[in-house]
């Protein structure tokens, strides 16, 4: 229970971020949307008067046909030093420098000596965790349809190839990261690991990003080409999305490793061109890893092929069979790498807590972030 003095603080601190909101032209409402380690979110309304002044902002909003925004409220004076001197700038630049892309959009920001505020494009239909969460659970059966699947991935690549075109890698792309807006359009989020670089090959050292996202050369404590990281995180993201499961999933970055040396498997029928898209971004290896260029083309992001394979595992629960080289015949189950399964399933049981038919369902479980400052 908060104390008295304790609700009569957070109240005062309420109003003055009303009051600043509003010398800046928004209107905060008392709405929390979201919080962070240093940060909480509200819902806010750009006032007409902003709107005059800030064509963009204006001409954006008009065709959302609302005035709403998110406004992400850091305390600097509360949050640790490294967080508000390498952090926050760090968060504030690449989200400048990524404006404006359709899947990032950061409007506007305004800072006193206690607190800085990002006003940010409202992604009011949560994040792909719970979104991915929410359609197993209505599907009965875990993850995301693969049409599905590729037109939110699509964007998602467009999003990274956007900061990569830019010279800002995002080191913490994960599921809790992306937002749905309204319209069904992702919002990638939260830069606060982000750092940008000077040439493709420069390596950092920084140990970020949430362990079952991480790529191994990071959990290894090695020096790593952010790009490359980012693209090993595209796979877990690609994964998660289709099977409703983490690819690895250990808390201990040595474990993760040790399963990820072990490989990867898939338990239910994906098509054959989604596994090999995800294949190619899991490697181990960074330099063996598929390009974004490379992804982008790839041919299941094409939405021919895989229609034609939805349809037939819609049909008949199973793959369809294939004829060509390479591919598997008749009733055989995918073909699978020997060793063992390494996915992060989680079992839910049913109501009564027996393990009834959808006990193999699984919840995407949250991932803390790695190497928070503070
Ligand atoms: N543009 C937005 N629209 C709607 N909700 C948002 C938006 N941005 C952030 N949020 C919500 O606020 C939460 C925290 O935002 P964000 O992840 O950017 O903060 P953070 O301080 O960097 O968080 P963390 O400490 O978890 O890394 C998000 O998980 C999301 O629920």
């Amino acid at each position: 229970m908060k104390s008295c003095a304790k609700r009569e603080e957070d109240r005062k601190t309420f109003m003055d971020q009303v009051r600043e909101s509003k010398e800046n032209g928004y209107l905060l409402s008392s709405r929390k949307i979201g919080s962070g380690a240093f940060s909480k979110v509200y819902l806010g309304y750009a006032t007409q008067e902003k709107l005059r002044q800030n064509y963009k902002l204006a001409s954006d909003l008009r065709s959302k046909r609302h005035a709403m925004v998110a406004i992400k409220i850091i305390s600097t004076a509360k949050a640790p030093l490294e967080y508000s001197r390498k952090f926050l700038p760090r968060e504030i630049y690449s989200l400048n420098a990524t404006y404006k892309h359709i899947n990032i959009q950061l409007y506007e920001m305004y800072r006193n000596s206690r607190r800085t505020y990002l006003v940010l494009e409202l992604a009011s239909r949560g994040d792909l965790l719970e979104h991915i969460n929410a359609t197993s659970d209505r599907r009965e059966c875990p993850g995301l349809e693969e049409e599905e699947a590729r037109r939110l991935f699509r964007q998602i690549v467009s999003a990274v190839a956007h900061c990569h075109n830019r010279g800002i890698v995002h080191r913490d792309l994960k599921c809790e990261n992306i937002l749905l807006d309204e319209r069904g359009f992702i919002k990638l989020t939260d830069f606060g690991f982000a750092n940008r670089y000077s040439s493709k090959n420069s390596l950092m050292s920084t140990f970020c990003g949430s362990v079952p996202y991480t790529a191994p050369e990071i959990l290894m404590s090695k020096k790593y080409n952010g790009e490359l990281a980012d693209l090993w995180s595209l796979g877990v993201i690609l994964y998660a999305m289709v099977t409703g499961k983490l690819p690895f999933r250990e808390r201990q970055p040595h474990k993760m490793i040790h399963m990820i040396k072990q490989g990867l498997s898939f338990q239910q029928p994906i098509s054959p061109e989604c596994q090999s898209l995800i294949q190619g971004l899991l490697q181990l290896k960074p330099g063996a890893r598929l390009g974004l260029q490379q992804v982008a083309t790839h041919c299941w992001m094409l939405p021919a092929t895989s229609a034609i394979f939805q349809q037939a595992l819609n049909a008949t629960g199973r793959p369809p069979e294939r004829t060509s080289r390479g591919s598997r015949q008749g009733n055989q189950s995918p073909r699978r790498p020997s060793h063992l399964l390494c996915t992060g399933r989680l079992p839910r049981p049913s109501r009564d807590g027996s393990q009834g038919p959808r006990a193999d369902l699984c919840r995407l479980p949250p991932s803390a972030a790695l190497a928070r400052p503070g």
